[in-house]
């Protein structure tokens, strides 16, 4: 199986080892610095779940002849619209496309821009960060991804992808609901990353600010509310799990978008936050902390920018 991974950052990188070591046929396509560490280090993975090195085809623009059977894109969402061009360029005939990226906004995104390819829904579970070394680290015990058809309808080859992953001992698995899945990852990290970017606090250091859970609670219940307007929402065991986790006392938890700003970072905040409150003013739905989350989130992407452009 030939997988094209647009993107060798945190997911990019650590789904490609797992393939790798799957025995698939994988070729990154990254941009000049990244493509330079690969050349000189090869693909190195830090992760309790086992470590790998070893060289990798890494490429600046994919080959005609490749022709791959998955075409994975693991780039950031500001990032999508030029991935996309490379995936046009490097798709075969067959080729499905796997996006990873957290949120729901690109799945239409996708649906636009190729109304004719298979298009796959996909997300990962872990935290991974690509070092400045070029390593990709990966920081929780646990890495889990879930694949799935847009309409849960079969399909070999992503039956096969799972199937060969899994073989590696990645833990994955096929939904027959990706759409949902992917709604409730969105749920959770719409909050999970509002809150803790807005706090700039670990969720144990949240619960221990006055009011910070009910204000974490509060977000979660308008984030809910909008998943129920959009005909997505999360089953109760799945929000109860989402609210033990995000009020647990003492916990370390912080979220990507957190690691983002603190190293000053773009975020994804528009693709998270600003989507879910899109769609929550669709419905006429009144969502002060969602408000609040996505200011604060635009006024450090504003900054970043202008910090772009006057370095
Ligand atoms: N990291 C995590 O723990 C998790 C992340 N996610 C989601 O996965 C997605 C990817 O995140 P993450 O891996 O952390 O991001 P990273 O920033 O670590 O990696 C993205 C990579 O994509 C590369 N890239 C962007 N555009 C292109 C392009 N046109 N051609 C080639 N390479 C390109 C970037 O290269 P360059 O360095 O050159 O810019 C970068 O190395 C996000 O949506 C995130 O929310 C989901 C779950 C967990
Ligand atoms: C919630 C988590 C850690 C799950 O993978 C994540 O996706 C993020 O922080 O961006």
């Amino acid at each position: 199986m030939r997988v094209l991974i647009v993107g060798a950052g945190g997911v990019g990188g650590y789904i490609g080892a797992r393939l790798v070591a799957a025995g698939m046929d994988v070729m990154f396509v990254v941009r000049e610095a990244r493509r330079a560490q690969l050349a000189a280090h090869g693909l190195v993975v830090e992760s309790p779940l086992g470590n790998f090195s070893g060289a990798v085809a890494a490429v600046g623009s994919p080959s005609s002849g490749f022709s791959p059977d998955v075409a994975i894109v693991a780039c950031k969402a500001h990032a999508l619209d030029r991935a996309l061009d490379v995936v046009d360029a490097g798709r075969g005939p067959h080729t499905r496309i796997l996006p990873l990226l957290n949120g729901v906004a690109h799945l239409d995104v996708l649906r636009r821009r190729f109304p004719d390819v298979p298009v796959l829904g996909g997300l990962v579970h872990g935290a991974l960060t690509l070092r400045e070394d070029g390593v990709v680290a990966h920081l929780t015990p646990f890495f889990s991804a879930i694949v799935g058809t847009e309409t849960g309808a079969p399909d070999a080859v992503a039956e096969e992808f799972v199937r060969r992953l899994s073989a590696a001992h990645v833990d994955v698995r096929l939904s027959p609901d990706i759409r949902q899945d992917m709604w409730n990852k969105f749920v959770f990290l719409a909050t999970f990353a509002g809150i803790t970017c807005l706090m700039r606090a670990s969720i144990g250091t949240i619960m221990c600010a006055d009011g910070g859970e009910d204000i974490t609670l509060q977000l979660l219940d308008e984030c809910l509310a909008v998943s129920r307007a959009e005909g997505f929402a999360p089953d109760e065991a799945s929000m109860s799990s989402y609210r033990r986790v995000l009020t647990e006392p003492g916990s370390t938890f912080t979220s990507s978008m957190l690691r983002d700003i603190l190293s000053g970072h773009r975020t994804e905040a528009d693709h998270i936050v600003g989507d879910m409150l899109r769609r929550a003013r669709r419905h006429r739905i009144d969502t002060p902390m969602l408000k609040i989350a996505l200011a604060h989130l635009q006024c450090f992407e504003a900054t970043v920018r202008h910090n772009e452009r006057t370095l």
